[in-house]
């Protein structure tokens, strides 16, 4: 008996909506948050830490060099006047130089030890968010967009990277040389120290402030960054359908509208790092004057040496650079916690499809499927699509599923190989429910191809055997495994390729007619040799008649494969050993399509509606033949986009199905 499964829901996470800072991100303190990073930063952890330990000898340098000033001018510079001592001068100077070049070689040092491992953590970074997204289930990408995705891997993982090499290092080293200059500035003249030490409060309450306002500012800029690249990869995979209805320019007046968005944001983020900037800049300049007043009066009293007072002053022009830059390092790091947590979202998102701890070994599989009680329900939707579903498809024959359209065919044929998990009920795969057998098993066993075919930037032997088992990539095993699964989808045209099988396809296949990458996607179908095959309509774009010696090929070549089909079309359906008809969320009929014919009314109007629409396309697969021909650019290259709605029209054509 399998085990009882309780009635399971897809994990509903939705993505934040743009600029707003969902609630346990907005508690958290920047340093809780920033915490996180830490195992990721750990394998780097030696050579950051001498990265910053290079930078803080570095400051420590440039706050020696007022301590040797104060020496030069209360010593030589002093007794020099009277007693001509050069000597004295010239090994002061030197000790200036050493330390300088010091400070120098410190930098350069921290810039090396840093640059490689701060990489290091961005790429393994990278990677888990990629592994991730490859984990998460087909519903995580259904409500997350591809430009907020693309954005949160690529400028926000550049973000922290940045802030890694740099920001934190300065910030530690900054803050650091600020303790030991004011301590410093303090055992100098506690006086002076003091008026020095007052500007910290309106630095820190700025800070404060700054901080509140730049976080919200910072999110959304990131997050319409985010947007921003989803109009530019909506529009590049929509550039056919832009172009053959001349929607180009509502295509710019959208991108043009999210573009000026960012653009106001982020300038209102440069404000407010301005404004911050400039008073980070006024505040040491005002607190210097009044030092200095003080400090000659000092002197004037005779409290103060000029040699201290000198000293004073080249500290606190040591200092005034790590104030000035606290504005930059504190934006710094709040973009880099904005960036951390628009990763966390996503890595934090838990995977809803997963292997079961336990898993049943799939072992001389034969290949029969039973749906039982299925139900599923997308994650935000009110009503089960699928609402207890039985159907047994039986090993090595094909069954036809049909039902109008949005009846939940697809849904259906995407719980077999768990792109989806069922809501409530079981799939069983030979008795053994599919939750119960590890995805790699399951999917080594079921194969898919849909009617939206999608092809990788590779070569055509690349996308054809991307899931042909081990050993049957390369060699004579690859070559036979590949001249099968072309030779059984009727995608002979490869050869007709500049380069035949080795002929690099464009993104998504795009430089490829519609039914010639479907073709393509059956033949990878094929060569994964898979017990179950499921067809979601993957020969929709072609003519009946290669649909026809496809289908004859499939039941040579791939005889006692079990075959889910849906199917839209009455040719396709009357190939099939026996019909489920989809209605309501259930299953309710199944036979021969010529049983059905002769019991279903429902199903005769369903056959009449599917026949209508199979005339509709014949007429329009009919249609001048020869518009899509070419697999390269050319085709697509018309401004008025005509060649391109040619090419969305007739992507099969009878002509292309008799080669
Ligand atoms: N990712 C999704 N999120 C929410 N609802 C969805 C999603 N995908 C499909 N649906 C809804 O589920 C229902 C079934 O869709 P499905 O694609 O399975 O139907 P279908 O029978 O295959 O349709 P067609 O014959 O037009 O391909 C539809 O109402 C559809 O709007």
């Amino acid at each position: 008996m399998p085990p009882d499964h309780p009635r399971t829901t897809a994990a509903h996470t939705p993505p934040p909506a743009s600029g707003a800072i969902p609630a346990q991100e907005r508690d958290a303190s920047t340093i809780s948050t920033l915490r996180r990073l830490l195992p990721f930063v750990r394998p780097a952890r030696t050579r950051i830490l001498l990265g910053a330990t290079s930078a803080l000898l570095a400051s420590l340098c440039a706050l020696a060099i007022p301590r040797v000033l104060e020496t030069i001018v209360d010593g030589p510079l002093a007794r020099g006047v009277a007693n001509h001592d050069t000597r004295g001068l010239l090994v002061g100077a030197l000790v200036v130089l050493a330390f300088g070049l010091l400070e120098t070689a410190f930098i350069a040092a921290r810039r090396r030890l840093i640059l490689a491992p701060s990489t290091e953590v961005e790429k393994s970074m990278r990677m888990r968010l990629f592994t991730h997204l490859q984990d998460l289930e087909v519903g995580f990408h259904d409500r997350w967009s591809g430009g907020q995705l693309l954005s949160r891997s690529m400028s926000d993982l550049g973000l922290l990277r940045r802030w890694i090499a740099f920001g934190v290092v300065m910030l530690v080293v900054d803050a650091v040389t600020l303790t030991v200059g004011t301590v410093l500035l303090l055992t100098t003249n506690v006086w002076l120290g003091l008026v020095y030490l007052c500007g910290a409060i309106p630095v820190t309450v700025l800070a404060f402030r700054f901080s509140r306002r730049f976080r919200s500012v910072a999110r959304l800029s990131q997050d319409q960054a985010g947007d921003l690249a989803t109009t530019v990869e909506e529009s590049v995979h929509g550039i056919r359908v832009l172009k053959a209805f001349g929607r180009g320019r509502d295509a710019m007046a959208g991108f043009t509208q999210r573009a000026t968005t960012l653009r106001e944001t982020e300038i209102r983020k440069a404000r407010i790092l301005s404004t911050l900037q400039g008073s980070f800049t006024a505040i040491p300049d005002v607190t210097l004057g009044v030092a200095l007043v003080l400090g000659v009066w000092l002197v004037a009293q005779g409290e103060l040496g000029v040699g201290a007072l000198a000293a004073f002053f080249a500290t606190t022009a040591v200092l005034a650079a790590p104030v000035i830059d606290l504005g930059m390092l504190l934006s710094m790091t709040l973009n880099a916690r904005t960036a951390l947590e628009r990763y966390l979202e996503v890595l934090d998102t838990p995977v809803a499809v997963t292997d079961p701890e336990h898993p049943v070994p799939l072992t001389d599989v034969r290949g029969e499927l039973e749906l039982r009680g299925v139900r599923f329900r997308f994650g935000d939707a009110d009503t089960d699509v699928l609402d207890g579903v039985d159907l047994v498809v039986p090993a090595g024959r094909r069954t036809a599923l049909v039902g109008l359209t949005g009846s939940g065919k697809s849904t259906l044929a995407m719980l077999v190989p768990r792109l989806y998990d069922v809501t409530g009920g079981q799939v069983l795969l030979d008795g053994v429910d599919v939750r119960d057998v590890t995805r790699a098993d399951l999917r080594t066993v079921v194969s898919v191809a849909f009617e939206d075919s999608t092809l990788f930037s590779a070569t055509v032997r690349e996308n054809v055997l991307l899931g042909a088992p081990a050993g049957a990539h390369d060699g004579p095993a690859g070559d036979a495994a590949l001249a099968q699964a072309l030779d059984v989808a009727q995608a002979g045209f490869v050869h007709d390729l500049p380069d035949g099988v080795e002929t690099t396809i464009g993104e998504e296949g795009l430089s490829l007619s519609g039914g010639q990458r479907q073709r393509l996607a059956l033949a990878r179908a094929i060569a994964a040799r898979p017990r179950v095959l499921v067809l979601d309509d993957p020969l929709s774009a072609l003519d009946v008649e290669t649909e026809a010696a496809i289908q004859a090929r499939l039941d040579t070549e791939l005889a006692g494969i079990t075959t889910l089909v849906v199917a839209h079309r009455p040719s396709t359906v009357a190939l099939a050993d026996q019909v489920a008809v989809l209605e309501d969320g259930r299953i309710t009929a199944v036979g021969t399509h010529s049983e059905l014919l002769a019991t279903h009314a429902s199903y005769r109007h369903l056959i009449s509606t599917l026949d209508a629409e199979q005339q509709d396309d014949d007429a329009r697969h009919t249609e001048p033949a020869g518009v899509v021909r070419g697999t390269g650019p050319e085709r697509h290259g018309d401004d008025d986009g005509t060649a391109a709605a040619a090419s969305d029209t007739s992507t099969s054509t009878t002509s292309e199905g008799a080669r």
